[in-house]
């Protein structure tokens, strides 16, 4: 497909009429952005039915990646991107009477995640495919995603996400490769070859898969993923209910199937144990595993040979139920018996855990899961008992290691321990970040860490370098290309350390600062339109973006913010740095202490944001809704980056990685990937305090008083006082009681003891801001040193330390 511009827009004409049946003097806004959006997807189907092509008599090892989440971001940029028509299509809109921006202003974020791990499974198919590695994505087409965020009295308001309700023109629907998918029901033993066991479901439903593409950059391959959704048979709807006028009735069936992939669930942190949530995971499991099976067959006969064809990764506990799925395929329907399917099995799977909390880690009632997964149940208790024989072979008579290491939790309620399934079936097991992987090692998971020592890995996380350099910040790519002779950097990220001898270049410097500034305005045009608020370009933007956890302890930056506001009131002539506190982020509708936070910041915003005195150097900004397509507008223009949690309770992060190679300037404790960021871009580069990792759980363990340090502190005690006095709340004293007595009386994340060095910090932050050359070059180190946080570097680690998988090259006319 030739890409001239007449070309392209004869295509764009010929699809406006066979896709959206009008004429280009009647074609509105959506029916351009839609038409272009598919002459864009023209160019990427080609390459992928060569992809296709080439993988089919190739017949490698494929990567399948199984995830309940992915936070893809627009796709109409990136697509223009991938397949370098920006020009013509800027062209063909304006044709058609449309700014291109307009039309790309149509193009809806498929938030089908909430927060890191989601991300994370987006970058990763990004560089699998930028790799030339074969795999698929699996995953759930939520028809509402995570909900959007509205501010009311500055209260967190969620409103159903309905993403795709003009429809999406990135995804294909595949009617044809619908299957069907049990619950419930019982099991039973019957005499096939030789006594048998099988599942009776009691009730059925179908799974339809759309997959969209997901290509490659500067390559030829353009690998899938794809998404299953409930649908109910046609059956499903009751017609005698509706004639005799119970019309609710007549479609409860079909509901009832179609609620199970209806919505994410917006919890990233504490799993509720809900049924549905289960049925959820199960449908993804059966679903894709069939799907595995049925493409396996399609090239290979013995199943001896699936592992060697297949490894699939697993994407935290939530699809860690494919692990009994495929014992049953194998067992039950293909008649291997039990070892050799076990076998096979533990060699097919990889699992990934993004967590340290312990209330994320998901348990699963025994009750539940033998009514809703009969056979299931059994299935694990059968590799339950194989695996406890081992232990005893290992550690004879230590019962008490069977009882911490079992699949099954049994007081006080017996339950299924989903992270144990997952590290019992797999081959691999790894943490996100190094100092996560040793914890998961010498805590979470010790006993198997002792057990199965060479299962256990790192892989650091990483981010694309196209969605959030590229993309996101056109001003500093076109810079680094400039400097670092081509666009080389988008493939291999170590490039960019040839800026590191550059850093002190004062045209370099200029043009940095000079970027860094206009990315600013960009964002205050957004800030004001979004929020009312007006932010000062030339100010230091510090930024806070991720989901609101008490871990992550948004707490510490409102009380940093609270004390410059105390201190200007004191003396309006203080040398506090102007600054501009730009936060972003979500709470899980049901974790009610985060949303309290949400409403301080708000509140806090609020009375510096009118302070006649405080807001001549400070500003306040809580960007409502924030998701990929506002994280793309931050990070750019970000001067410090907040990663504040407490030490050993952040997996990783990825904000983190993304705002350093935006030039951003860490202030943050020794927790997940900001050892590894401070290590590589020099302690002189980044901005340190608090205690570390073993300092806060020795802290944690002993007696600790958070009250001591409001009672010694007195800008902490005014700070606390403060927000207790309902200066933030229209004098409402109660407002904030919950949070300022979490923190007095217990504190579970120390934002106490941590308050003074955290703020004794941010006055050396202020140190070095006021000196522009000092702190240009701390932010050039930061992106020249973060090469290392690429998604494909990562992905290379992946393949050497898991899937063992190489890659497939798609030449240009397979
Ligand atoms: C059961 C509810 C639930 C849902 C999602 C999760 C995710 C694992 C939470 C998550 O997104 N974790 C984040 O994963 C990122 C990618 O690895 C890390 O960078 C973050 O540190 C981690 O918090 C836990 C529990």
């Amino acid at each position: 497909m030739t890409d001239n511009a007449d070309d392209f827009g004869r295509n764009m004409v010929a699809n406006l009429y066979r896709h959206r049946g009008t004429t280009v003097e009647s074609a509105s806004a959506r029916d351009a952005y839609h038409t272009l959006a598919v002459t864009i997807r023209d160019r990427l189907i080609e390459r992928y039915a060569r992809t296709a092509a080439a993988h089919y008599a190739a017949n490698p090892r494929f990567v399948y990646y199984l995830s309940a989440e992915y936070l893809l971001g627009r796709q109409f940029e990136q697509n223009l991107l991938y397949t370098d028509t920006r020009e013509q299509a800027r062209v063909a809109a304006s044709a058609l009477g449309y700014p291109l921006d307009d039309l790309a202003a149509l193009d809806a974020e498929p938030g089908l995640g909430n927060g890191g791990l989601g991300r994370l499974a987006a970058c990763l198919l990004d560089s699998l495919a930028t790799a030339d590695i074969p795999a698929v994505g699996y995953g759930i087409r939520y028809d509402f995603g995570i909900f959007t965020q509205s501010f009311r009295d500055g209260a967190q308001r969620e409103l159903p996400d309905d993403w795709s309700h003009y429809g999406t023109p990135w995804e294909f629907a595949a009617p044809d490769d619908r299957l069907e998918v049990g619950f419930y029901g019982h099991t039973e033993a019957y005499n096939g070859s030789g006594p048998r066991r099988r599942w009776v479901p009691g009730e059925t439903v179908l799974g339809e898969p759309s997959h969209m593409l997901v290509p490659g950059w500067g390559t030829e391959t353009v690998n899938i993923i794809r998404l299953w959704r409930a649908v109910a048979s046609s059956d499903s709807f009751d017609l005698g209910h509706f004639s005799a006028g119970r019309y609710g009735d007549a479609v409860e069936n079909v509901t009832h199937v179609e609620n199970i992939t209806r919505v994410l669930y917006p919890d990233d942190s504490t799993e509720l144990g809900r049924e549905l949530r289960l049925k959820q995971q199960y449908f993804l499991v059966a679903c894709t595993l069939r799907d595995i099976v049925r493409r396996f067959r399609l090239r290979n006969e013995d199943f001896d040979h699936f592992a060697d064809k297949v490894v699939i990764q697993l994407n935290d506990t939530h699809p860690v139920m494919a692990i009994a799925e495929l014992m049953r395929l194998l067992v039950d329907e293909y008649a291997l018996d039990w070892d050799r399917a076990w076998g096979i099995t533990r060699r097919v799977f990889a699992y990934t855990c993004h967590t340290l909390l312990p209330e994320a880690l998901e348990t699963w009632p025994v009750s539940l899961v033998e009514r809703l997964l009969p056979r299931h149940m059994e299935i694990v208790y059968l590799i339950n008992h194989h695996f406890l024989a081992d232990v005893e072979r290992h550690f004879p008579g230590d019962h008490d290691r069977k009882r911490r290491m079992s699949l099954i939790q049994e007081e006080p309620e017996r339950r299924v321990r989903m992270a144990h399934l997952a590290v019992v079936g797999s081959s691999a097991v790894n943490g996100v970040a190094e100092l996560h992987s040793d914890l998961l090692s010498a805590e979470t998971l010790r006993d198997f860490a002792q057990l199965w020592p060479e299962r256990f890995h790192n892989v650091t996380n990483g981010v694309s370098s196209r969605r959030f350099l590229r993309i996101a910040n056109p001003r500093l790519s076109g810079l680094l290309t400039e400097r670092l002779g081509g666009e080389e950097w988008l493939r291999d990220l170590d490039l960019l350390a040839d800026l590191e001898s550059h850093a002190d270049d004062r045209a370099l410097q200029e043009r940095w600062r000079d970027i860094k500034r206009r990315n600013r305005e960009d964002l205050a045009l957004h800030v004001k339109d979004a929020t009312g608020v007006v932010i000062d370009p030339d100010a230091m933007c510090d930024v806070m973006i991720k989901r609101f956890h008490e871990y992550k302890r948004q707490l510490l930056k409102v009380l940093h913010i609270v004390t410059l506001y105390h201190r200007l009131r004191d003396d309006p002539a203080a040398d506090v740095v102007p600054r501009t506190f730009v936060f972003g982020g979500k709470a899980a509708p049901g974790y009610h202490a985060a949303k309290r936070i949400i409403a301080l910041v708000n509140g806090v915003g609020a009375a510096v944001n009118a302070d006649p005195v405080a807001s001549r150097r400070l500003r306040v900004a809580f960007v409502p809704n924030y998701n990929v397509t506002r994280a793309e507008l931050i990070i750019p223009a970000a001067d410090l980056s907040e990663q504040i949690s407490m030490a050993g309770k952040e997996a990783s992060g990825t904000g983190n990685m993304k705002l350093a190679l935006n030039g951003a300037v860490t202030v943050g404790t020794l927790d997940g990937a900001n050892i590894e960021i401070r290590d590589r871009v020099g302690d002189e580069n980044f901005f340190l305090f608090g205690q570390d990792a073993a300092e806060a759980a020795r802290t944690r363990r002993g007696y600790y008083d958070p009250r001591s340090f409001y009672e010694r502190d007195p800008e902490l005690r005014a700070a606390v006082d403060a927000i207790a006095s309902g200066a933030f709340s229209g004098g409402d004293r109660g407002a904030f009681s919950s949070v300022v007595d979490s923190i007095l009386y217990h504190d579970e994340y120390l934002v106490m003891a941590d308050y003074r060095s955290y703020v004794d910090t941010q006055d050396a932050v202020d140190g070095a801001w006021r000196d522009a050359d000092r702190w240009t070059r701390m932010s050039i180190m930061n992106t020249a040193r973060c090469g290392f946080f690429s998604a494909d570097r990562t992905i290379r680690d992946y393949r050497e330390r898991v899937w063992h998988v190489d890659p497939v090259r798609v030449g240009p006319h397979h």
